[in-house]
């Protein structure tokens, strides 16, 4: 990528959903930042009106679905939006070189690599959980996870609004990975996803997880370290988006300027 300066220019995807229009919302606000395309999929009721219209405000910017348009007047694309559509919105970044965020969850094994692959070619900020909070959990949960190692069971316990479509959380499953990785295992060595009906006994160094999804809950992540006498718990809440909306305008300047390359939040962040 060839360096960019500010007003940074932001293609937003999924432009009508939760984080489409926080993200919208973000950029019109950022002195930084401008919005050059909102995109959303072909058959959406949304094409054609203004970005900002939800807001009873004017971008200037009309929703659109023409792809290589978007991207042919952009320097960026953040990506909240499905793994299929994400995937498509990938190739195409590639074609464009232009930088990615992507906070899109659910992805699979071959997508992640996809994601790798073509981050040999345009630079990707790739995380579940964009907030300044979450990513601080993350590493008090390495330092918990490495010093009770030995005699604690691990619980993680997620709670969601009733639209969200994938289970457990991005964010619940790098909790796991994060533990797993600070006591030297894999998460797909020790995850329990689910229990119904005589389950036996808890088998020692399973990492469980449940969901909850109900209202209009932003974002509650629990773990429980479970020993004998004692139980710690860590707890982040989210309140609003807007969080997740920030940290992805820090992953935009973080980009600026980077050839190629796969970060998280942790790289951002300066949590590494
Ligand atoms: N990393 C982070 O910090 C956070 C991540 N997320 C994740 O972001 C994603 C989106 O969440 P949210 O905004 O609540 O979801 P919404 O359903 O509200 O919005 C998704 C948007 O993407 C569009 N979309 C869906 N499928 C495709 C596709 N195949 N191609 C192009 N566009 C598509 C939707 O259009 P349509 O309505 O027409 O289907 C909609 O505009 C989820 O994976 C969620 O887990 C959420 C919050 C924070
Ligand atoms: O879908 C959501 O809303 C959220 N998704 C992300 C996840 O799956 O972890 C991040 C946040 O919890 C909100």
């Amino acid at each position: 990528m060839s360096a960019v300066t500010p007003p940074y220019p932001i293609a937003i995807a999924g432009a009508s959903g939760r984080m489409g229009r926080m993200l919208i919302e973000a950029v019109l606000a950022a002195d930084d930042c401008r919005l050059s395309a909102a995109l959303d999929r072909a058959d959406s009721p949304a094409l054609g009106q203004d970005a900002a219209a939800f807001a009873g405000r004017t971008s200037g910017v009309t929703i659109g679905a023409d792809l290589d348009a978007a991207l042919a007047r952009s320097r960026f694309l953040i990506d909240f939006t499905r793994p299929q559509g994400t995937m498509a919105h990938l190739e195409a970044c590639v074609r464009h070189g232009v930088a990615m965020v992507i906070g899109t969850t659910g992805f699979d094994e071959a997508q992640k690599t996809a994601i790798a692959r073509a981050a040999e070619r345009i630079p990707v900020v790739l995380a579940p959980n964009m907030s300044v909070g979450v990513n601080v959990t993350l590493k008090l949960l390495e330092l918990a996870a490495q010093a009770l190692r030995d005699g604690y069971d691990v619980e993680i316990v997620e709670a969601h609004h009733r639209h969200k479509v994938d289970a457990p959380s991005g964010t619940a499953l790098k909790m796991g990975e994060v533990i797993a990785a600070a006591q030297g295992r894999r998460l797909q060595d020790c995850a329990v996803y689910e229990r119904v009906g005589h389950t036996g006994e808890r088998p020692a160094g399973a990492i469980g997880f449940a969901t909850v999804r109900g209202g209009d809950v932003v974002g509650d992540h629990t773990v429980m370290f479970l020993g004998s006498g004692e139980r710690i718990e860590i707890t982040h809440k989210s309140s609003s988006r807007a969080t997740y909306a920030q940290g992805s305008l820090r992953a935009v300047r973080f980009l600026a300027g980077r050839a190629s390359g796969l970060y998280d939040m942790f790289d951002v962040l300066g949590l590494r």
